[in-house]
């Protein structure tokens, strides 16, 4: 059973089709990439993925569970997180306390053992604390953990997005552009990263890209989306050299 399968899913704003006829098939573990010339529907289809918008037609299923129009906070509870095209953090916490936020989902107490900090909530920030720091040196930001998280440069801001979202305990990383603004080393430490998140954590992920060298470095397999339609899906070197994405997408 494929980890995330999405059928004939569709979305109109109006007289717009942004997205048609969408089909998707993501086995457990894979790299998958998405991608297409600008508005052509990839970061609507993340929307609808993760419950932002609604979509008009088609189903949605992750780990053989039908997630169809559910809102975003359960969709996150089944296993979807997600990271965006422009970084959203809080920028006025430390970088520890982003990564805490995800673990909120996960590790509760009380708000009156919170206020009177009794031994619950203690044990409870004790456990969050030794998981978010684990995170943090998966991304190597550990010695970050206390800062600001608007001091930290732009591609470790990326990573503590990620790494937030992992928090979360996702079984499907959804990335919009995780290499947006990231200088060619950055980009490739990225990939490395990317790689060995999928690894470690056992992780599923499907990404937005238009770094080429990071799709075809990363990602077994790819979909082309062009004016909300599939123009080709399959094996990322096959995709690559279809004529049609290199006419529509490729050769611009
Ligand atoms: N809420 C909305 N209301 C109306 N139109 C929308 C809405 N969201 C997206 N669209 C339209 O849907 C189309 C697809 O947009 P989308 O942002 O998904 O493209 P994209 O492939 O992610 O582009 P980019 O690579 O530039 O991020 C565009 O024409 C966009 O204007």
């Amino acid at each position: 059973m494929a980890l995330l399968e999405v059928k004939s899913l569709g979305i109109s704003f109006g007289g717009l089709r942004a997205v048609d006829d969408f089909n998707l098939k993501i086995e457990k573990g894979q790299l998958y990439g998405l991608i297409g010339p600008n508005g052509a529907g990839k970061t609507t289809v993340f929307n609808m993925l993760t419950g932002v918008y609604k979509p008009t037609d088609g189903s949605i299923f992750l780990d053989g569970e039908n997630i169809t129009g559910k809102k975003t906070i359960d969709i996150n509870k089944h296993g979807i997180a997600r990271t965006f095209q422009n970084i959203r953090l809080f920028h006025q916490q430390s970088v520890i306390d982003n990564v805490k936020i995800g673990l909120h989902n996960e590790h509760t107490y009380s708000t009156l053992s919170g206020i009177l900090r009794l031994p619950s909530y203690r044990k409870t920030e004790k456990i969050m604390n030794e998981k978010a720091m684990e995170l943090l040196e998966v991304f190597d930001l550990q010695d970050e953990a206390d800062i600001l998280a608007s001091n930290l440069p732009y591609g470790k801001q990326r990573k503590l997005e990620i790494a937030r979202a992992l928090a979360t305990d996702p079984k499907l990383l959804l990335l919009d552009e995780p290499a947006a603004g990231m200088n060619p080393n950055e980009t490739k430490e990225l990939m490395e990263t990317i790689r060995f998140v999928r690894d470690k954590f056992d992780m599923t992920v499907l990404l937005i890209e238009h770094d080429m060298k990071l799709v075809s470095g990363i990602c077994e397999e790819l979909t082309v989306l062009n004016f909300g339609q599939v123009l080709a899906q399959g094996k990322t070197s096959d995709v690559l050299n279809n004529p049609e994405v290199i006419k529509a997408y490729l050769g611009e």
